[in-house]
């Protein structure tokens, strides 16, 4: 058999059935069932002249796969099931009446380019596609559900937010109130609450859905994911976080300047990353600058065979400079701690971390004056931090936080709750909430990517032999 015959057999290989396993999603009517339904009134738009045809609007059983990369050998997986998520996306009969509707929304975390793009396509998509005229702000965060009044939002009000950096509905850590937060929300009527935020905002909303369900509130409960680190699991990735890698080239190109011209020049750039290297591991391979990348998922080590040190004594041999880019969150377990730094956490729980790249900084001087003395020697450290991601989202992210919030509405509209949406390969889904507030996704040290960085800067791969 030549090779074009073999390829002819691959490509005609028949696949025993796909073992598929739907995910399912919360609704109203799971604990409201006598809920009466209405026709989407963008049946009614002019805009939207083509709702009447077939394949407009998405239905109950349209699914996205979770695994699209498939061993077309005859290897085939059939046994575990595939999971399968809900197609986001308009539907024809909605829960709601428009006339009815007080949506509220909330900012809560950290900052994230493109909180004000959601915020704003929120509000004009509630008042364009849907016709709600009840849109409420709440104010920094969780708290502000019980704390203050909230704004009245319409699209006047909003029209040039995505031209903002930050949330002009402001954010905080801590505050969460899981009584006072769904005593609010009854007492002021809301009957669509969008919480925008991370990990820990959304492991709230978790909470704050099943107190709704557990008071049988006709209230429907969306998270959108925000994170600039892009740690969320189950999406293809996060909004703001291109933005914040395209920012971080700036600091890495000006810490590359700085080395290339001293004698034994480092530069050193610290990046955002709590649990995870995405942004500094991006970064890195799209600046081509960088000599090292630091991540919390790869454990390093300073001194001896195979540590920083002695790879920088031969980068600084060879080519008289280098650029190390690290993520806050590596190497935490090396920098020592009082008792108290061991403790600290902020409002939110999350545990603060030590300044890696002070502690970088001062050791590669130290580490320098030992064994190097009287030779010329410079660290230019540059800490970006907040730079990154207090900045107007991109093009491309603000066109992916539209989405985001469309997807949202429609979902809300169609009376699913207890849910977030996000791209699954390429395509936007409703995943349940649950799942999501849980799922973390780190970077993956033995996949391609982390291996073309290991390539790309022929760094040490830190592990002891
Ligand atoms: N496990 C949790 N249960 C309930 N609320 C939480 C939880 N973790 C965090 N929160 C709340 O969610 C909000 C944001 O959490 P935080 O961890 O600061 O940011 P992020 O959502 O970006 O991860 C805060 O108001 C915090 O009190
Ligand atoms: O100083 P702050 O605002 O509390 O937050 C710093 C943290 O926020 C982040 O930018 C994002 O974290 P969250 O998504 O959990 O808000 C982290 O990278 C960073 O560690
Ligand atoms: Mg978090």
């Amino acid at each position: 058999m030549n090779t074009n015959d073999a390829q002819d057999q691959l490509e005609c290989l028949t696949i025993s059935p796909i073992n598929v396993k739907l995910k399912r999603l919360p609704r109203l009517t799971d604990y409201l069932p006598n809920l009466q339904t209405h026709t989407n009134p963008l049946q009614h738009n002019a805009f939207y002249h083509h709702s009447d045809k077939d394949g407009f609007y998405i239905s109950h059983s349209d699914v996205i796969l979770s695994q699209i990369v498939f061993d077309f050998s005859g290897n085939f997986p059939s046994s575990s099931p595939h999971l399968a998520y809900h197609h986001a996306g308009p539907r024809k009969e909605i829960l709601f009446d428009p006339q009815k509707v007080r949506a509220a929304i909330v900012t809560c975390g950290g900052l994230c380019p493109g909180l004000n793009t959601v915020i704003r396509e929120l509000v004009v998509g509630l008042w364009e596609l849907y016709g709600v005229r009840e849109i409420f702000g709440i104010k920094a965060g969780y708290r502000g559900f019980y704390s203050g009044d909230p704004i009245r939002l319409d699209p006047k009000l909003v029209h040039n937010w995505h031209k903002r950096g930050g949330t002009v509905l402001e954010t905080s850590r801590g505050g969460f109130d899981l009584h006072k937060i769904v005593d609010a929300i009854q007492s002021r009527g809301y009957n669509q609450v969008y919480i925008i935020g991370g990990d820990g905002t959304l492991r709230g909303a978790v909470q704050i859905f099943n107190e709704i369900q557990r008071r049988k509130l006709n209230v429907a409960v969306s998270g959108i994911p925000k994170t600039v680190d892009n740690d969320v699991g189950i999406i293809d990735r996060s909004f703001g976080f291109q933005t914040a890698v395209e920012m971080a080239q700036e600091a890495i190109s000006a810490a590359h300047v700085e080395a290339e011209s001293a004698p034994n020049g480092i530069g050193l750039v610290k990046l955002m990353g709590r649990n995870t290297g995405h942004i500094t591991l991006d970064a890195t391979l799209s600046s081509c600058d960088v000599d090292c990348c630091l991540i919390p998922e790869n454990d390093f080590y300073l001194e001896g065979k195979g540590g920083l040190f002695e790879f920088l004594d031969l980068r600084l041999k060879e080519n008289g400079h280098a650029v190390i880019v690290v993520a806050e969150g590596a190497g935490q377990d090396m920098i020592p701690r009082n008792e108290s730094q061991k403790q600290e956490k902020d409002d939110s729980g999350n545990l603060s971390f030590l300044d890696v790249g002070v502690w970088l900084n001062s050791e590669l001087k130290k580490w320098w004056e030992r064994d190097h003395k009287g030779e010329l020697f410079t660290v230019k450290y540059i800490d970006p931090t907040y730079m990154i991601r207090a900045v107007t989202a991109n093009a491309t992210d603000n066109l992916y936080c539209t989405l985001l919030a469309h997807s949202a509405i429609h979902g809300i509209m169609a009376g699913y709750t207890g849910f977030v949406t996000g791209p699954i390969n390429g395509n936007y889904a409703y995943i349940p909430m649950d799942e999501v507030a849980q799922a973390k996704s780190p970077v993956n040290t033995n996949d391609h990517k982390w291996a073309w960085v290991r390539s790309v800067t022929a760094q040490p791969d830190f592990r002891r032999t």
